[in-house]
């Protein structure tokens, strides 16, 4: 059974307290030009919030502009219940806020252990016992902690790297395509892991172009378009929804009607 299916699960997340509350962000790269168009979401204590949507509708940016690597020019970010819009990135990781980027997101020539290390610097004394915490997540990166992270597979490095935004003990991680460039296996394993993180206790906002995966596992999504977020609902109701199918999903829901018969 995946996790949208179990009412118990769905019900208690609309019940929880807003962790993060993105209101009408408008924001973007160049003086005059905006990505995001007044674009809102909002992740419960517990959920797992994935953002769908075609090419170039901002999905990135939108995590960039929580995470202030993008320049927001209205609208705001709510980290639990403090305004936290256009902070710049170790306020945002001290207060709760983790992001792992898509590429570049580990230290090649550093130890995993390093690595990790990397992701505490502003709070080193309690790495013994947060990193214990990641390696009962990621085992693999307990028992190799020497190895250095440019020696792992992709999806390894994806595990180091959303490791070491654990290892602040964040309200939120933003995860960007955890799954891009893995091979079909690998990014079944690292849905796992991002399921696991999210059953943890850690509310996740993932965006994903493997929108069927994705869809299947979060409690919630949205569906971004030209910046704004044009639809929300569970992943199935997504699924279903002929307005989202004829924007981006295609022929996934005859997928999806085979898997329910
Ligand atoms: N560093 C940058 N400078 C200027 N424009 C950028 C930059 N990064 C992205 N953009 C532009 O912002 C728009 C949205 O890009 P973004 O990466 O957020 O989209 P996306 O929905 O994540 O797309 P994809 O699924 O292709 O990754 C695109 O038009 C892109 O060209």
């Amino acid at each position: 059974m995946t996790k949208h299916e179990t009412a118990t699960d769905a019900s208690r997340a609309q019940d929880a307290e807003a962790v993060v509350t993105v209101t009408d962000l408008v924001a973007g790269y160049l003086p005059g030009v905006n990505i995001l168009n007044g674009c809102s979401i909002e992740a419960r204590k517990g959920e797992l919030i994935g953002i769908i949507g075609p090419n170039g509708a901002g999905k990135s940016t939108l995590l960039k502009a929580m995470f202030g690597l993008v320049k927001v020019h209205s609208g705001s970010v709510v980290v639990r219940g403090k305004d936290l819009t256009g902070l710049k990135a170790n306020k945002l990781v001290a207060r709760g806020v983790g992001f792992v980027p898509q590429t570049n997101n580990v230290f090649p020539s550093l130890t995993i252990e390093e690595n990790l290390q990397m992701g505490m610097y502003q709070r080193p004394k309690d790495f013994a016992k947060r990193f214990d915490f990641v390696a009962s997540l990621f085992p693999e990166l307990g028992k190799r902690r020497q190895q250095r992270a440019g020696s792992l597979s992709g999806g390894e490095r994806q595990m180091v790297a959303m490791g070491r935004a654990l290892m602040m003990d964040p309200a939120v991680l933003l995860l960007d395509e955890p799954s891009a460039g893995l091979s079909p296996v690998k990014q079944d394993e690292t849905f796992l892991r991002v399921h696991e993180i999210n059953r943890a206790g850690v509310s996740v906002i993932m965006v994903e172009q493997n929108a069927r995966r994705c869809l299947q596992i979060c409690d919630r999504a949205y569906v971004l378009d030209q910046g704004k977020d044009a639809y929300t609902g569970t992943g199935r109701d997504l699924m279903k929804d002929p307005n989202v199918i004829k924007l981006y999903l295609g022929d996934l829901a005859d997928k999806v009607a085979e898997a329910d018969n």
